[in-house]
């Protein structure tokens, strides 16, 4: 018997992007990257205030491209900030949207993904899914203690394209994802550095507000004794100073751009302060990776450098040039979530998979 096509369409709103694709089950026959000015971005006052920006673009990128939105069998978008679950896929449900509205574990563009798949959706009458949020938490007990007891370390990560490509380096190399030692770098917009021990990520910076290298919209780790000296100055308000970390942070703080490939134009034009600063990230992921090798007793079956940042030959050389006494570095520029958006739809629209139910109730803030 011939098998059901499902077309879906996939939704990843990332902090300099929106990247769109559409799928006749796991075939792709549409994959689109709208890129975002940080000026445009930035003119928002909060994540929701993109909803109709973002919305539109993808709008009129499928008009564009001629796909017919009433051909579409289920929209499945990246999941956002939510309360702190285990990966799998979910159906968009209302908890859930309330929780993506107000931004349950702070704001970042992925939590317009499940709102603008619901949106979509639920007007063609076809259900909404997201897939592996960036709340995925497999920590391990001991990765928890920040050392400071009022604050606990969080999981906020590439979850999505960590997995995928973490299992598609697992299938290149011939071996299970549960049984290898891997460290993988996302380097988009944020940057995390992921330690996958037998199938879990065990430890994770938070690449939103945490901790970390600078990427090129965020600050990273910064000197806590500084940062409360700043917020306590009188000069700031509490959102100017969120928005210095994160937005108008790393690469847009130093030299005015998101854009790493607009950096190494500067670089070859002979500008030496992008040349310092673009040394620092490269310079700062690697010292992640020499400790996230150390979670691991130094027993990593490979290193994988992945995101857009990972097509700039030159900075992947200076990352691999320090670290790869650890390990093989694999490099796997780009990312995957477009594919596992749409993979992990359709393992539940094939009764493959049970499709999870988002727990959670924001009016009385509990755990259903
Ligand atoms: N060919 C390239 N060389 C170097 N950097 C690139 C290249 N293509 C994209 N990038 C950079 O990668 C970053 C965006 O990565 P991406 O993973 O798409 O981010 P996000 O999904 O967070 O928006 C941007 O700084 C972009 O300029
Ligand atoms: C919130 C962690 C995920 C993240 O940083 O995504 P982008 O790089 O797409 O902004």
């Amino acid at each position: 018997m011939q098998e059901k096509e499902y077309r879906i369409l996939v939704i990843n709103p990332g902090s300099t992007s929106t990247k769109i694709g559409v799928f006749d089950n796991e075939k792709d026959i549409l994959e689109k990257t709208i890129r975002h000015d940080a000026d445009k971005i930035n003119s928002f006052e909060n994540i929701i205030d993109q909803y109709e920006f973002r919305k539109e673009m993808i709008l009129e990128t499928l008009d564009e491209e001629g796909i017919n939105i009433s051909k579409l069998s289920a929209v499945c978008g990246r999941g956002g900030l939510l309360r702190p679950i285990e990966g799998g896929t979910y159906a968009v449900n209302e908890a859930m949207l309330e929780d993506l509205r107000i931004g349950f574990s702070g704001q970042h563009a992925s939590n317009l993904g499940g709102i603008i798949a619901f949106e979509i959706a639920s007007g063609l009458n076809i259900p909404s899914f997201i897939v592996d949020p960036v709340v995925v938490d497999e920590l391990e007990p001991l990765a928890r203690i920040s050392g400071f007891s009022l604050i606990e370390r969080k999981s906020i990560f590439h979850a999505l394209n960590q997995k995928a490509v973490a299992r598609r380096v697992a299938k290149q190399i011939g071996k299970r994802y549960e049984e290898l030692n891997l460290i993988v770098t996302h380097m988009g917009g944020g940057i995390t550095v992921g330690v996958h021990k037998n199938g879990k990520v065990i430890d994770v910076n938070n690449g939103l507000t945490g901790d970390g290298p600078f990427s090129p919209e965020r600050a990273g780790t910064v000197p806590a004794g500084d940062l409360i000296d700043l917020c306590f100055s009188g000069e700031y308000y509490r959102d100017e100073i969120m928005k210095k970390l994160v937005g108008q942070g790393g690469l847009v703080g130093y030299l005015g751009t998101n854009d790493a490939v607009q950096v190494e134009k500067m670089i070859a034009d002979g500008d030496q302060k992008a040349k310092h600063i673009y040394d620092a990230m490269a310079y700062q992921i690697a010292k992640e990776i020499g400790s996230a090798s150390a979670v691991l007793d130094g027993k990593v079956d490979a290193i994988i450098l992945t995101g857009g940042l990972a097509y700039g030959k030159d900075f992947v050389a200076e990352i691999s040039r320090k670290i790869n006494w650890i390990a093989d570095v694999i490099i796997h520029p780009g990312e995957n979530e477009l594919q596992a958006l749409a993979e992990g739809a359709l393992r539940v629209l094939q009764g493959e998979e049970e499709v999870k139910m988002y727990p959670g109730s924001v009016k009385d803030k509990t755990i259903v």
